[in-house]
């Protein structure tokens, strides 16, 4: 009787396993997944410290660290606790920072002067960490909206933001930053032509080498609130960007404006922000094939630690598959808030 029902037991499950391989045709995709092992072995995209750009903001003063309140985690620092920043990423194997700066209002204007100043924040920064940490690359944001009192990337006249002579402003900008040894500069203002301009600006003055990262394609985005908290810029907008960046339906369109920077010389290119646009990501890394990068924006960070602080998500794995995304999706790296966080999760092997 018993082995009876065994008999009957396994000719059912040989029958059911022979229908499955009938509808699979032997191929199980499970048999790679089974194991850990297995897993490491078949594994197609990896997300390295390689991979990481840390994105840090500045301040004047000294020992300053002004947490920013929709951001929980992340600093203002003044310049001499940016270095120490900047010498902890090194030693975590971190390639590059980002710098940004919050300066005081009394230096903001209708032109964003300030930026044009050889010894403004910006440039103090980049001399500091470059003395101190010389092995980091840093890449500067050449807009001008930290230093205008309306929080445009440009200069308003009349109610517009006038194209040609913002131009004309960060490219001379850029020039400042690369005196004071920024390795690439990354214009993220979106107007037209000023990628020409900086190459030819930086060539002129004898900055063949550093490079340029395009925001390529910077789209008119709800995702970037918690930043404009954090270069103190909130309270000054009026009005939106939507004269100057992408229109978030647009993909050919994003297309078409990052090859005009191909075309004006970027050596890499950013898709901004990230994971709503990873369609962008893969377009670009198609088409051009240049090195190409997604900043996850402020708000893509706060999210994530707002939902991990509610005890909704598993914030380190969020965190750490998001990233990955990026690199799934053509990047060759990340801009990102979590660098240091993510680094740390990667030597541990958590990667
Ligand atoms: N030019 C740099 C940015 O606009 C960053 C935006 C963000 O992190 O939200």
């Amino acid at each position: 009787m018993g082995d009876k029902i065994r008999n009957t037991a396994a000719g059912l499950a040989a029958a059911a396993a022979s229908d499955i391989d009938e509808i699979t045709g032997h191929r199980r995709m499970r048999r790679t997944r089974a194991a850990d092992w297995s897993r490491r072995l078949t594994r197609e995209t990896r997300l390295s410290v390689d991979d990481l750009i840390w994105p840090i903001f500045v301040v004047p003063g000294s020992n300053v660290l002004d947490p920013i309140e929709a951001m929980p985690g992340v600093n203002r620092m003044s310049v001499d606790k940016a270095v120490e920043a900047a010498k902890m990423a090194a030693d975590l194997g971190i390639p590059a920072l980002a710098t940004f700066p919050n300066v005081e209002m009394h230096r903001r204007d209708q032109t964003g002067s300030h930026a044009l100043e050889p010894e403004n924040l910006i440039n103090e920064t980049t001399r500091a960490i470059k003395k101190a940490v010389p092995n980091i690359g840093i890449i500067t944001d050449v807009a001008l909206d930290p230093f205008t009192d309306h929080g445009h990337d440009g200069i308003l006249r009349d109610g517009e933001i006038v194209n040609d002579e913002t131009v004309r402003a960060i490219a001379a900008a850029a020039v400042h930053q690369a005196d004071a040894g920024a390795d690439i500069i990354s214009p993220s203002d979106m107007m037209d032509g000023r990628i020409g301009a900086i190459r030819r600006a930086l060539d002129a003055a004898g900055h063949h080498n550093v490079s340029i990262m395009s925001y390529a394609t910077k789209f008119a985005s709800a995702c970037y609130g918690p930043y404009r908290e954090a270069i103190g810029t909130s309270g000054l907008l009026k009005g939106d960007k939507r004269t100057y960046y992408l229109d978030p339906s647009n993909a050919n369109e994003a297309i078409r404006d990052a090859g005009l920077d191909v075309e004006e010389g970027a050596d890499m290119l950013m898709v901004k922000p990230g994971l709503v646009y990873l369609d962008i990501c893969r377009a670009l890394k198609d088409t051009f094939g240049l090195p190409t990068f997604a900043y996850q924006v402020s708000g893509e960070y706060s999210m994530i630690k707002a939902g991990e602080a509610a005890g909704y998500i598993d914030g380190e794995r969020i965190m750490m598959e998001k990233l990955l995304a990026f690199k799934r999706a053509g990047c060759d790296g990340v801009l990102t808030y979590f660098a240091p966080e993510a680094a740390r999760l990667i030597a541990k092997g958590q990667g």
